[in-house]
């Protein structure tokens, strides 16, 4: 780098500062010296030559070692060698700018250079320098009073760090219209002397960030600056007083090298590349203000450096920047710099003013006072004080509840406007659908609970907790977003639904009563029953003042249909037991046929039928007697389907061979298509016509057995009838139920409902899979027993029609939970033995259901599965009680899915719903109310129909 011509002397404006007295403003330019340390040891150890020479007391010179041409010198207000003392470097190059602060006029001195250059050393001496002179001029200017603060900060990787309270963390800078930057929090303490002072410059020495480089073993890595702020007040006869106020910043920068040429790495790295952002800026300041630009935009903000000096960089202060530097060759580029930094400097030009205040004695005492007194309130308040903000507090604690209230307020009424859009929505929508088959999209909506997104996580009391919330506030939200109407429109549907299934039962009655009067089978009792079967079985269509149109009723035609479907009452209670009267008669109709001739494998078939007593047959033709009444289709048409196939019989009216006959047991509905034939033959037909040529008597008995089967088919149709009734129920069930919450939600006017949730509806398998993890959960934690578990389990698998289910089950298990917590959160005293009473009951039950189940091992799986069941679970081989220790296991788990599925497949092995082993069958269980092998009543939807108390 090529030096700049130094700047002649004269052109140097300075104007000595000497009295209070003197001049009010002043504009100069910065005050720049430099200050060339002695070769350190390190230098000398490496035998660095000495580059630099001063040439005079302004001059310094780079010592060309090729001698090829001249060096330019650079010149400075002031050039220190290296014999020069701190002392006088203070005196010509700090103290006349330092002592502008005891005047009113902000100072500032800086040290700036690269590394172990004596910026540190140097800065110590000023300061300490400037200290004394300060504390002399206060002693000797005993007509002014004088309050010196200090303050310290330093800039650590673009941080602001309080040196006299390094607790406070990292400070804040703020822009303040009138005292400019200033940086929040920073303590300020008041100097008491100069010792004092002294003391607490020691303590930021100390705190200050210092670290290791190649260069410096005690290298500073922060800028430092150390404040103090002067003011001072003269006192006039005339009772004004005329105050001065000003800072003296001493400032000790970082190394001003760039970071790679220290060697530096890591946090030393960072430290530079900060170091030389904030020095970069510095720089480009200094640069922009020498240029004469001063219109132009300099960038004091882009560094914390700029930003806190930015007054005493060609602002309101009286600026000296010492520059210290090595001599040494080696560092001869670094010092280059220094040099040309300094040559900008000394081009800047600060305007610094005095910054005098004149005020009336009195008035100042007055503030003073003032000050004093809220100073010391401060410290130590009263308890007026105390009592004054507490009551501010109280007022404004106040007015936030106020506020929240009306928030709330506020969501209130527009949730409830937002449930007025959907309802207003929904019924447009009921009327467009008004037509269509199946529950519309909406009522399926509304018995839904959207997916949990979270359930795949394992579950913590929180999110049990945030889930059963969430759960209510979606019942909730499904109550009263339904429409009224709609619930009306379902519960007809159901009603109708109920009506068409007897309907079909009479019909296939009807059917079975022409069959058995064609054969003349069964004794008179027979003929008795059946047709008092008929009679019943019309009896079952009471709901019979349905009218045919279903109205859309707004609020209040609900509220009639709920007290018309609660005076209603036992409707469907009576349509069951309408049908256990059917089966009964079955039953005796059945037993009537007992006393027929039976053949051992009649006697077989009809006990085989006796150990799956709900099994369906897979008959073809009772499919179409039977069954087809049941299927979603138009029953009635196969009905006459088949009737249609009697009168005009196939082609092969053969006799059957003699073969056939002589095992009339296998002619059952379920085995043979030939049976078509037999069965559907009847008087006149030339099938019986031909019977009469062959063997009457095995004839005869062919029939009974297959008007036998028949009446036992019937026997099956009602219990599915009867199970049909009972889903029907339970449909209707929980729309009453909603009905019944729509009701009770607006009564008590709460209309505080979640935002509608408008995404689309998941698939159902995905919420069915969803729905299940919940109710194992709620299971587990309600300590529902494991046989109905297990029964759901392997009941419901995911099958649309089973919606209805799911949801009553995860209804009745949420309540079922709410209810347990509530219990166990309410005050002993309120409620007595209740609590222990409810959960201890269940955990009874459950662990004597266990023990039961447990008592079944041995009986229901064989040596070998024991034993492997016992390897698999970790039951240890040589203990007590090995059968209960595994049941004991069964259903502990319920965040484990394969846990799950093997339990419920010991569980029904154990209470034998699959005597084979296989899994359970769905059909199995869609005709169960009570369990296969005990006949109890299936637990869970009893206790459904309690809790929901309709
Ligand atoms: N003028 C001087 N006379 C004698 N020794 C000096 C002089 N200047 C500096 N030194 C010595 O040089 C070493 C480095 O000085 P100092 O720590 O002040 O450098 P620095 O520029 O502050 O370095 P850094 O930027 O790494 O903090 C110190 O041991 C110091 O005592």
């Amino acid at each position: 780098m090529v030096g700049t011509p130094a700047t002649p002397s004269y052109k140097t404006q300075r104007t000595p500062c000497s009295t209070p007295g003197g001049p009010k403003f002043r504009e100069e330019k910065i005050l720049v010296t430099v200050r060339v340390r002695p070769l350190n040891r390190r230098e000398q150890a490496m035998y660095d030559l000495i580059a630099w020479d001063c040439l005079d007391e302004h001059s310094i010179i780079f010592k060309n070692p090729n001698h090829e041409r001249p060096a330019t010198p650079y010149a400075f207000d002031k050039v220190f060698d290296q014999s020069c003392s701190t002392h006088k470097v203070y005196e010509e190059g700090a103290k006349d700018v330092a002592l502008s602060a005891l005047m009113g006029m902000n100072a500032t001195i800086f040290a700036y250079g690269q590394t172990s250059s004596g910026k540190t050393y140097t800065m110590r001496g000023i300061t300490e320098n400037a200290v004394k002179d300060i504390y002399n001029h206060i002693k000797n200017t005993p007509e002014r009073d004088f309050t010196l603060k200090v303050s310290a900060l330093e800039i650590y990787n673009e941080t602001v760090i309080d040196l006299l309270n390094r607790e406070s963390g990292v400070l804040r800078l703020l822009d303040d219209p009138e005292k400019g930057t200033m940086v929040e929090k920073l303590v300020e303490e008041v100097v008491k002397d100069g010792q004092h002072l002294t003391h607490l410059i020691g303590i930021c020495e100390a705190q200050r960030q210092v670290g290791e480089t190649v260069l410096n073993d005690k290298s500073s890595r922060s800028h430092q600056i150390i404040r103090l702020t002067i003011e001072s007040s003269l006192r006039e006869s005339s009772g004004r007083v005329k105050s001065f106020i000003a800072s003296l910043n001493l400032v000790d920068l970082a190394g001003s090298e760039r970071a790679s040429q220290t060697y530096a790495d890591g946090a030393r790295l960072k430290e530079g590349s900060h170091i030389n952002r904030s020095l970069l800026t510095l720089t480009t300041v200094i640069r922009k203000l020498s240029s004469g630009k001063r219109s132009g935009h300099i960038p004091y903000r882009d560094s914390k450096l700029t930003r806190i000096l930015q007054s005493s960089l060609g602002g309101n202060a009286r600026t000296a920047i010492i520059c210290t530097m090595s001599p040494a060759l080696s560092h001869v580029e670094q010092t280059k710099n220094t040099l040309s930094f300094a040559t900008s400097a000394k081009e800047v030009t600060n305007n610094a003013r005095v910054n005098m205040v004149v005020s009336d004695k009195r008035l100042v005492k007055h503030l003073q006072k003032e000050v004093a007194r809220l100073e010391a309130e401060l410290k130590c308040p009263e308890p007026s004080a105390y009592s004054c903000m507490r009551s501010l507090i109280e007022e404004k604690d106040l007015k936030i509840k106020k506020m929240e209230r009306e928030m709330e307020e506020l969501k209130r009424q527009r949730d409830h406007a937002q449930s007025q859009l959907d309802l207003e929505r929904k019924v447009h929508k009921v009327h467009k659908g008004l037509n269509d088959h199946g529950p519309s999209s909406e009522v399926v909506r509304c018995l839904s609970f959207p997916s949990d997104e979270s359930i795949s996580g394992k579950r913590t009391p929180e999110t049990r907790q945030r889930t059963r919330v969430r759960r209510e506030a979606m019942v909730r939200r499904s109550v009263t977003s339904t429409d009224p109407s709609i619930l009306v429109y379902e519960i007809r549907k159901i009603e109708q639904r109920q009506r068409q299934l007897g309907e079909e039962a009479n019909r296939a009655l009807e059917v079975l009563h022409k069959e058995v009067a064609s054969h003349r089978l069964g004794n008179q009792e027979t003929a008795e029953n059946i047709a008092k079967l008929l009679s019943e079985i019309k009896n079952m269509q009471v709901v019979n003042s349905i009218p045919e149109d279903i109205v859309i009723g707004d609020q209040a035609n609900l509220i009639e249909e709920i007290t018309r479907i609660k005076a209603q009452g036992s409707t469907i209670a009576s349509v069951e037991r309408k049908l256990e009267n059917v089966q009964n008669s079955i039953d005796q109709l059945v037993s009537s046929f007992g006393t027929s001739e039976e053949t051992p494998e009649c006697k077989t078939q009809s006990k085989r039928k006796k150990i799956l007593p709900f099994m369906l047959s897979n008959s073809t033709n009772v499919q179409n007697i039977i069954r087809a009444p049941c299927s979603p289709l138009s029953s009635s048409r196969k009905v006459m389907e088949h009737e249609t196939q009697n009168k005009v019989p196939g082609n092969n009216d053969a006799m059957p061979s003699p073969d056939t006959v002589t095992r009339p047991c296998k002619y059952t509905l379920a085995n043979n298509d030939e049976n078509a034939n037999y069965i559907s033959s009847r008087e006149g037909t030339p099938v019986s016509r031909k019977s009469n040529s062959v063997n009457v008597k095995k004839m005869e008995r062919m029939f009974k057995n297959a008007a036998e089967e028949n009446i036992r088919s019937i026997r099956d149709y009602v219990t599915e009838l009867k199970e049909r009734v009972a889903k029907l129920q339970y449909q209707k069930q929980l729309l009453v139920g909603q009905v019944v919450q729509l009701e009770g939600a607006n009564a008590a006017g709460s209309d505080a409902v979640d935002e509608i949730d408008q995404s689309p509806p998941k698939p159902w398998h995905v919420t069915f899979e969803v729905l299940r993890k919940e109710i194992i959960m709620l299971w587990h934690l309600c300590h529902v027993s494991i046989i109905h578990r297990t029964q759901f389990y392997l009941l419901f698998k995911g099958d649309p029609a089973d919606q209805i289910y799911v949801e009553v089950e995860l209804r009745r298990l949420t309540w079922l939970e709410r209810h347990l917590s509530d219990l166990g959160n309410a005050s002993p005293a309120l409620l007595g033995d209740e609590p222990a009473g409810s959960v201890s009951a269940s955990i009874k039950a459950l662990k004597q259901e266990r023990e039961y189940l447990a008592k079944r091992v041995s009986s229901k799986l064989s040596m070998e599965e024991r034993e492997m069941l016992y390897a698999k679970w970790e039951i240890p081989q040589v203990g007590k009680q090995r059968r209960l220790q595994l049941v004991n296991k069964l259903w502990t788990d319920p965040h484990n899915m394969q846990h799950i599925k093997e339990s419920a497949e010991i569980v029904a092995k154990l209470v034998g719903f699959c005597e084979s082993g296989e899994h359970v069958s769905k059909e199995m269980f869609e005709l169960t109310f009570a369990c296969p092998t005990d006949k109890k009543t299936w637990m869970g939807w009893n206790l459904i129909s309690n809790l929901l108390n309709l």
